[in-house]
């Protein structure tokens, strides 16, 4: 196994062996303390641009689902079409693994798909400086540290480039159409979406901004017909009954095109909208809230939140490096959910009009799914 060296922006290096494809790579360094999940993780578009640090030791023992599609276009147990995390770091990989759904170690899955994987990090000394410091860019290069020396193999050293940020990531398809990276939803997909859909169900319109699969499936087994739109798509012209503003990667502050078509949508004060993590952070941002960023963000499946207004409280699943500052809501906007830990934001609701969101994941997938009554308080509205 190649040795591999992780460059923290601050001067930090932690080496290891490499597990999976071997590239350098660029990106913010987060961490994860979920003790499951990984497959998940990997495949939420909201890792795009970043190195997902695991602090659970032990990585890859139940191996990788197999990767099917439904009949209706969803995959059946990953979290979108393939991986979007930059690389995975963790500190003692499984080589062997043994689960009844697993077809394929964690190694040959980050080979197959060109994502690098390193082992015999020191995760927690690692996580410790992310906390002291907070989160930074890093780098992932081969080679490995002598005498204080970084000696780096063959490959080209690489830039830090910051990729957090859809400023940088936002690309436009052949058809005109965008992506927040790397969410591709064309507009054919959505033509051919409008056109088989049964009049009988209720409607909502689902803004990308890089859903979770699972978040539809909530959605779907709801009785609910999604209409998938691209996060920057003007959505207003069409037929709908609800709308649905999705998680995503990246710095909400660069959403604006979504921020703007939320407002427009609520215009129409009775029409029911829901958000989930980056779909927190835009629909305060449409109802004029600022958003500031964590110091090293919510990532774990133990994070407690409070109900408002009530002793009711909740271990929610989390993946965000950003929050909605409490101080800027609108007067017509309050606060939903609390964070037992920090205080900070974790969901806002309108005091009339039937508009709510968390910035927790109330789809889990992985983590507690404790929280996915409010995807049926959100079909209620539509009725
Ligand atoms: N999972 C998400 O939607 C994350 C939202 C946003 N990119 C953040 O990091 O806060």
């Amino acid at each position: 196994m190649r040795n591999v060296t992780l460059i923290l922006d601050d001067g930090s290096r932690f080496s290891g062996k490499s597990f999976g494809y071997e590239k350098p790579v660029a990106g913010e360094v987060v961490f994860n303390t979920a003790m499951t999940g990984y497959p998940e993780s990997l495949t939420d578009p909201s890792y795009a641009g970043q190195l997902m640090t695991l602090t659970y030791p032990l990585i890859g023992n139940y191996g990788v689902p197999p990767f099917t599609i439904e009949p209706n276009g969803l995959a059946t147990f990953m979290e979108s079409e393939k991986i979007h995390a930059e690389a995975i770091i963790v500190s003692d990989y499984s080589y062997e693994y043994s689960h009844w759904n697993a077809v394929e170690s964690l190694g040959d899955w980050l080979k197959r798909e060109q994502i690098p994987g390193i082992t015999g990090i020191d995760t927690r000394e690692l996580t410790k400086v992310l906390r002291e410091h907070g989160v930074m860019m890093g780098k992932i290069v081969f080679g490995e540290v002598e005498n204080e020396e970084l000696r780096v193999e063959s490959y080209e050293d690489i830039n830090y480039v910051d990729k957090v940020s859809c400023k940088e990531i936002i690309s436009y398809l052949p058809d005109g159409t965008s992506q927040v990276f790397p969410v591709t939803t064309s507009i054919a997909q959505l033509n051919s979406q409008l056109s088989i859909f049964n009049s009988q169900l209720k409607k909502v319109v689902l803004v990308d901004c890089g859903v979770k699969t699972n978040i539809i499936r909530c959605l779907l087994k709801r009785d609910i017909e999604v209409i998938r739109v691209p996060w920057d798509y003007d959505f207003n012209g069409l037929e709908f009954d609800g709308l649905f503003i999705s998680n995503g990667p990246g710095d909400p502050d660069t959403c604006d095109a979504a921020v703007q078509n939320i407002r427009k949508a609520m215009k129409n004060e009775k029409l029911p909208i829901f958000g989930i993590c980056m779909g927190n952070q835009l629909l305060s941002k449409a109802g004029g809230a600022k958003i500031y960023k964590l110091k090293y963000g919510h990532r774990s499946h133990n994070q407690p939140v409070r109900m408002v207004g009530t002793e009711r409280c909740f271990i929610t699943s989390q993946n965000h490096g950003y929050a909605v500052d409490n101080n800027t809501l609108g007067a017509d906007w309050e606060p939903l959910f609390i964070n037992m830990n920090d205080g900070s934001n974790e969901g806002i609701k309108h005091k009339t009009n039937p508009w709510f969101s968390a910035q927790f994941h109330p789809e889990a997938a992985s983590g507690p799914t404790d929280t996915e009554f409010l995807f049926d308080e959100f079909v209620n509205l539509l009725k």
